[in-house]
């Protein structure tokens, strides 16, 4: 039997007591491409509520880790992973889970803005029809709100029957980020979201994040030091696919415990 997804939670203000809860425990996963292994029994929690940013030199497993989390990888042919990604008292790598319901409740915004060759309006409505949500009033309510999440709203809600790809980059990557909060996650994974951005462009995602945490748990992919010191308020440090450290943001930029990341923050590789 597939085992489905427990019902999300409302969030209520008994929630917020418990803001530094655990949203994402993660044991001992490793990820391998056929031969190589490309994630080695990384563990860490995952707190409600927060931003966790993953930094380390390139190929240090970084994306795949991240991927691994909504089952993106299990699109890899040659993927396999192991371990325990557990949410709600399921561990999401368990082949059984329904992977729909999954990254309805994790959703994923990529490095380049991938939006649909659409209108800004069908963007957003299209992930919702193919979630089953139908009714026009419904879906115009729910295309307002996530624009204006996406802090996006006011820009566009003139022209919203114009095509996505008239939106400059930064728009766009914003439109991504609506696109995934309309289906309203719990948890929002996001690959070096801002790297293809202009310094203001970026800026912007960076503020919104900084605004989604108080909604979403949010786990950023960044090669920017800046970027992380400036929103996460946890930091894992991946090198040849391990976590040599993982910390408070502030502790590890203030006070490494380990050379390698010691090294790696203050520019000395990577
Ligand atoms: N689709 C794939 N198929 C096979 N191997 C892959 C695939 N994606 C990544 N790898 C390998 O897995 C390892 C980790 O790569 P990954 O992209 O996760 O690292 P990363 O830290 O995110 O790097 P970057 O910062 O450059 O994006 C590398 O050895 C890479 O070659």
């Amino acid at each position: 039997m597939i085992a489905q997804l427990k019902e999300k939670p409302v969030r209520s203000a008994q929630h917020q007591s418990e803001k530094q809860s655990i949203v994402l425990g993660i044991n001992g996963v490793n990820v391998y491409y056929g031969n190589n292994h490309a994630v080695k029994n990384v563990s860490m929690p995952i707190h409600d509520r927060s931003i966790t940013a993953l930094i380390g030199p390139s190929g240090c497993g970084k994306s795949t880790f991240l991927r691994t989390i909504n089952r993106m990888n299990d699109l890899i042919p040659g993927a396999a992973c192991d371990g325990e990604i557990m949410y709600d008292g399921i561990n999401l790598l368990n082949r059984k889970i329904d992977v729909v319901t999954l990254r309805k409740e994790i959703g994923m915004v990529f490095q380049r803005p991938n939006p649909f060759p659409k209108s800004i309006y069908e963007n957003i409505v299209l992930s919702l029809k193919f979630a089953g949500i139908r009714g026009k009033k419904v879906l115009n309510g729910i295309v307002e709100e996530s624009l204006k999440q996406a802090a996006l709203w006011d820009e566009v809600k003139d022209r919203l029957d114009q095509s996505a790809l008239s939106l400059s980059g930064g728009q766009q990557q914003r439109l991504c980020i609506a696109r995934a909060l309309a289906l309203k996650p719990k948890v929002l994974l996001l690959d070096e979201p801002s790297s293809a951005l202009d310094p203001v462009s970026s800026a912007k995602i960076e503020d919104l994040l900084l605004t989604l945490k108080e909604q979403y748990t949010i786990v950023i992919v960044t090669h920017n030091m800046q970027q992380a010191s400036r929103i996460a308020d946890s930091t894992a440090f991946f090198y040849e696919g391990e976590v040599v450290e993982y910390n408070d943001t502030t502790m590890m930029f203030t006070c490494p415990a380990n050379k390698r990341t010691e090294d790696y923050i203050s520019g000395r590789f990577g």
